[in-house]
């Protein structure tokens, strides 16, 4: 049994006028139809650009934002169905860990205060003592001094903060982490120090994590499977080395082309898929496939009129597009006014004759 599995999970947000706010004029569509599993002891990474859903969806897994409609099953129990108080305990063991670690801790509360709180609402610890000794073997654990403790949040570092955010969820003794953008606050030399230990902790702790992140490079490493989504809904899922050796959704196509490439002769020769446009208001997504608006591929069937399923290209590679396998084997040409496509020398680039614009 998967530690975590969503079935269809819709959030969507009322938009609502009128002088009292009682009219519901329209929904944000924030996630629409996204279904996954993650496997104990597994890392569950989600990219996507800013705005595609991400947080709405992992903040619907706590129940931090109602679920519309959809199973949310934790540990073989639908969270969506819980009544409150029950929800509540199991809060303790689905803990989120923030992008912004100062905004998430309260000035004014010492380490020990803040870590001390969560344990005494979930009654771990009997008294005052066992929860500093827990904290102090906790903190130890995310390499923060023991005298840690007595100090305030902004005495700390980004990196340590985002440390004491991580510590915050570890004394819970929780079994999934939900981690939104862990490290997007953070400059880049500390960025892969608070991978690592996300992924020491996991293996000695034996945690699973659902990790979130607008950028591809965060969650390679640290990710054994990852989904893509754009506009509330998964585009492309496959295990991580599968899904960078072979990006079949356009849209991962482009996000990964935007990822640089260390070696300067590779770097210069590979594919870039620079997107035009903007993404489109949640509020009012696009007929058909949600990308078709963006896409180099779009055909003139079925692109912009049927929404195409997440369907099983090869084990564990789903794809969410009608035209995935005729793009992979090159029958399918991409369009040059839709994409920036810088190619290698020597090469040019056939533009379909089939294909059509509609723009
Ligand atoms: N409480 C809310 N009420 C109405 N709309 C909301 C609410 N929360 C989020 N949204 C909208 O839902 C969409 C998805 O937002 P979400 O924050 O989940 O995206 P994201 O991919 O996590 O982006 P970011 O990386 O910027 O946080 C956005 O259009 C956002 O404006």
């Amino acid at each position: 049994m998967s530690l975590l599995e969503l079935n269809e999970v819709k959030v969507h947000f009322p938009v609502k006028r009128g002088v009292f706010f009682d009219r519901t004029v329209g929904h944000v569509y924030a996630v629409d139809g996204v279904s996954l599993t993650i496997e104990a002891g597994q890392t569950y990474g989600l990219v996507g650009e800013s705005g595609c859903g991400k947080t709405t969806l992992g903040r619907a897994v706590l129940r931090l934002n109602e679920i519309t409609s959809g199973e949310v099953v934790f540990d073989g129990t639908d969270l969506a169905a819980l009544p409150d108080e029950e929800m509540r305990r199991s809060r303790r063991r689905l803990q989120m860990v923030f992008q912004d670690p100062l905004g998430s801790l309260n000035p004014r509360q010492n380490i020990e205060s803040i870590l001390a709180e969560g344990m005494a609402a979930h009654g771990i610890g009997a008294n005052r003592t066992e929860r500093r000794a827990k904290i102090v073997e906790v903190l130890e654990r995310v390499g923060l001094p023991a005298d840690a403790l007595s100090r305030y949040p902004h005495e700390f570092s980004g990196g340590q903060r985002q440390r004491i955010g991580i510590a915050r969820a570890l004394v819970l003794e929780p079994d999934l982490i939900i981690c939104d953008e862990p490290v997007s606050a953070l400059d880049v030399s500390i960025q892969a120090q608070v991978i690592n230990l996300l992924e020491e902790l996991q293996e000695s702790m034996g945690l699973t994590y659902l990790v979130i992140a607008h950028d591809l490079a965060v969650v390679r490493h640290i990710s054994d499977v990852i989904g893509v989504m754009y506009l509330g809904a998964l585009v492309e899922e496959a295990p991580s080395d599968l899904l960078y050796a072979e990006p079949r959704h356009p849209y991962t196509r482009a996000l990964m082309s935007a990822v640089p490439v260390p070696d300067p002769e590779v770097e210069d020769n590979r594919e870039r898929i620079l997107l035009r446009g903007d993404l489109p208001s949640p509020a009012n997504p696009p007929t058909g496939c949600r990308f078709h608006t963006r896409c180099p591929w779009r055909q003139a069937e079925r692109c912009d009129t049927e929404r195409p399923v997440l369907t099983e290209l090869a084990d564990g590679h789903r794809v969410a597009c009608h035209y995935a396998a005729e793009i992979a084997d090159g029958t399918i040409q991409p369009v040059r006014e839709l994409a920036e496509r810088i190619i290698p020398e020597g090469e040019s680039v056939a533009v379909s004759e089939k294909a059509d614009t509609g723009e």
